[in-house]
């Protein structure tokens, strides 16, 4: 042995042991923090009635001052992600929460309520959006987690159409990059691909690398990604457009990655329940209005954001269920209701809408 490695050896001794010492030290703090959380949860079942355990402006502030104090090496994001997880537990021990998704497993909606609620939480898919709704409302579940706008295909129209007949409020967001994938299965011959199965969204992210790699091979859009990653088991001549969790649980290999026709494609994702949210420090908030149907009348109803600087984030037009070519806009922007300027703002839109409701004021997306 050379004196080199003999010196490597020990070096690695002593960072190991020094690598379980601050184990043993982190472990000691997440129980503390635990006992912690748990006390928190006697205080809130003593104020009465309907205890809420998970706050989403309390973990939004305690994930943002995670990032904000990181001086590395890990990344924000990273850092983030950590607590992510270690108050996921800790909400657990309170109440494990119980989320519904659009699901079935495997599907971005399902990582997307993973990533916001961490693994501790238990997470059930149901079939389509409305029923996401339906049993949040039941009280089957306590939240809810549902698509809502993708930056490269534009809004999820259904999800926003649910809000029109529910009383259901919004309590956070949470953005997700979305890579795409071609996948097969092992019994797939890559040469005699002649059907490429997806949701239509996927299909239609990656449009343009379809029509350039498979022009001539048919599109099926099919109900969800997981399902499209489903069918191809057992199909030799079929591929599926799907994400990394619906190739780890399908057993897909993937043919080609990120296929996506925009490198930032990306897609927002909406926390349904029945909480109003307090103020977070960086919030949003997304109303519900409709008009009477004159020239000039969005104009006008929008005038008292621009004079109370509200800055508003994004206007959708979906047609009302009330009557023909008559419309219901969808406004978000940023600020919460109690903010004073968005408050006063509110009431005079309110003032001259036909309709007007507050779907949620919520925590910005942290991570
Ligand atoms: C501990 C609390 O309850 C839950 C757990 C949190 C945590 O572990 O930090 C934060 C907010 C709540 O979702 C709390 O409200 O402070």
């Amino acid at each position: 042995m050379t004196e080199e490695t003999v010196s490597g050896d020990q070096q690695l001794l002593e960072l190991r042991n020094r690598i379980d010492n601050i184990d043993a030290e982190i472990a000691n703090l997440i129980s503390e923090r635990a006992s912690c959380a748990l006390k928190v949860a006697k205080v809130k079942k003593a104020t009465g009635e309907d205890a809420l355990y998970y706050r989403p402006e309390r973990e939004a502030q305690v994930l943002r001052r995670a990032m904000e104090r990181n001086s590395g090496p890990l990344t924000d994001e990273e850092m983030a992600r950590l607590f992510r997880e270690i108050m996921s537990a800790c909400l657990a021990l309170e109440e494990p929460v119980k989320v519904a998704y659009l699901g079935p497993e495997g599907t971005f909606t399902q990582q997307a309520a993973l990533k916001h609620f961490g693994n501790s939480a238990k997470s059930r898919p149901l079939a389509v959006i409305d029923e996401v709704f339906r049993e949040v409302e039941a009280g089957a579940v306590s939240y809810g987690v549902v698509p809502v706008e993708n930056s490269t295909e534009g809004v999820i129209n259904h999800t926003l159409d649910n809000f029109m007949n529910s009383n259901l409020s919004i309590c956070g967001e949470v953005e997700l990059r979305i890579h795409h994938h071609l996948m097969i299965s092992d019994v797939t011959r890559p040469e005699s691909i002649t059907r490429i199965y997806s949701h239509a969204q996927s299909l239609a992210q990656c449009r343009k690398w379809l029509d350039a790699h498979y022009p001539n091979v048919e599109r099926v859009a099919v109900s969800s990604n997981a399902d499209a990653a489903k069918r191809v088991k057992g199909e030799w001549n079929a591929a599926a457009i799907a994400g990394d969790m619906a190739a780890d649980l399908y057993g897909l290999k993937v043919l080609s990655e990120k296929i996506e026709d925009r490198p930032d494609n990306s897609t927002r994702f909406l926390i349904i329940g029945t909480q109003q949210v307090p103020e977070s420090g960086d919030d949003k908030t997304s109303l519900m209005v409709s008009m009477r149907n004159e020239p000039g009348a969005l104009h006008d109803l929008l005038e008292p954001f621009r004079r109370y600087g509200v800055d508003l984030t994004r206007v959708e037009t979906r047609p009302s269920q009330s009557g023909n070519w008559t419309y219901v806009f969808f406004i978000d922007f940023t600020g919460h209701r109690d903010t004073s300027g968005v408050a006063e703002a509110l009431k005079e839109v309110g003032d001259g809408a036909s309709d007007l409701k507050v779907l949620g004021s919520y925590p910005r997306g942290v991570l």
